[in-house]
């Protein structure tokens, strides 16, 4: 095989309580790309898309994910990729991911398939180092297996595919840039542990809620009381979307990623709608443009358009 065109999903990451090791998959928005592998070991990147990303492959990560893959394998051959992109990068959808993620599945396809999901998961991250200054793989495992994913250690990398509820996703995103990179940087570096403790409760709770396809018990799980109190600074309206969605019946959102994207899960697809509307008005009345996206999520991840 030559050629390999791909969907790549935008993926949710955290969880509201998760960060760093929960992540799901959703149908919309995605990334389109196409990989091509050439006789000669240049590696040319071309966006096909208006948001000025870089293309010198070192700056890109999806040409740093190739550029890892080449000097690991010792490659004499090298690739070109082109990426229509849709996931907007910066708005906590997974963009950078999606990229690196792309990369890695569409590699591996060219070379014949020898890479497990780990390996791929392994070359990814560096997509997601030059992105966010750190190896995390919550964007990248459930992009690569689809889902919902937990990443229980990433070194060594040891991922765990959980089930896939069948709940509706709604995402509103504020058009206002909030790069992971200075998201990571507020963070305080030391928890008080009764807010530990709290925390591990909601992430125990939201792991055997999504198993047992508990849905009352996913609901109740979904409060973080160590990120998003920090971060939800930077999200205008943040809670002004919050409480209105959750009035409106959602089971539960919070941050999506790093933000400034907000998600809610909802049971109906009519709750689901009427919450998409709700969370588009807030931002109507301050006159920030936003972005809504209603969806499920997405068990298949990556999925191969054509392949040649
Ligand atoms: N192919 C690419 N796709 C997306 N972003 C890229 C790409 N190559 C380089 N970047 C850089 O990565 C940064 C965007 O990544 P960032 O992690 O901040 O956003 P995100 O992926 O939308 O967020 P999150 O990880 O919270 O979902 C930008 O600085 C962008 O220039
Ligand atoms: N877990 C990451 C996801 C964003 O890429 C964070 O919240 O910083």
């Amino acid at each position: 095989m030559k050629k390999i065109k791909i969907k790549v999903p935008a993926t949710v990451a955290n969880l509201v309580c998760g960060f760093d090791i929960l992540g799901m998959a959703i149908h919309e928005p995605y990334d389109e790309m196409e990989l091509k592998l050439l006789d000669t070991p240049e590696i040319i990147i071309k966006h096909e898309d208006h948001f000025g990303l870089p293309e010198d492959p070192s700056q890109n990560v999806a040409g740093v994910v190739l550029q890892n893959i080449q000097k690991h394998f010792q490659l004499t051959q090298g690739f070109e990729v082109t990426i229509r992109k849709h996931i907007k990068p910066g708005s906590g959808l997974g963009s950078s991911a999606a990229s690196a993620a792309g990369a890695a599945f569409g590699a591996n396809a060219l070379l014949g398939n020898s890479l497990s999901d780990e390996e791929m998961i392994h070359f990814a991250m560096f997509g997601e180092e030059l992105a966010s200054g750190v190896r995390h793989a919550d964007n990248i495992a459930p992009c690569i297996y689809g889902g919902i994913t937990l990443v229980k250690s990433s070194s060594p990398i040891d991922i765990i595919p959980l089930s896939t509820p069948d709940l509706f996703v709604v995402a509103v995103h504020p058009q206002v840039e909030v790069k992971t990179s200075d998201a990571r940087q507020i963070l305080k570096k030391n928890v008080l542990l009764k807010d530990a403790v709290e925390q591990w409760g909601n992430i125990a709770g939201l792991v055997v809620g999504i198993l047992k396809n508990d849905i009352p018990l996913i609901g109740r799980s979904l409060n973080d009381v160590i990120i998003e109190p920090i971060r939800s600074i930077l999200i205008p309206k943040f809670d002004e979307v919050k409480m209105k969605s959750l009035e409106a019946g959602a089971l539960g959102g919070g941050i999506s990623g790093s933000g400034p994207s907000i998600f809610m899960l909802a049971e109906k697809k009519e709750t689901a709608e009427h919450i998409a509307r709700l969370m588009k008005s807030v931002y109507d009345e301050i006159e920030i443009e936003s972005f809504v996206y209603v969806s499920k999520i997405n068990p298949a991840g990556i999925e191969i358009v054509e392949e040649q």
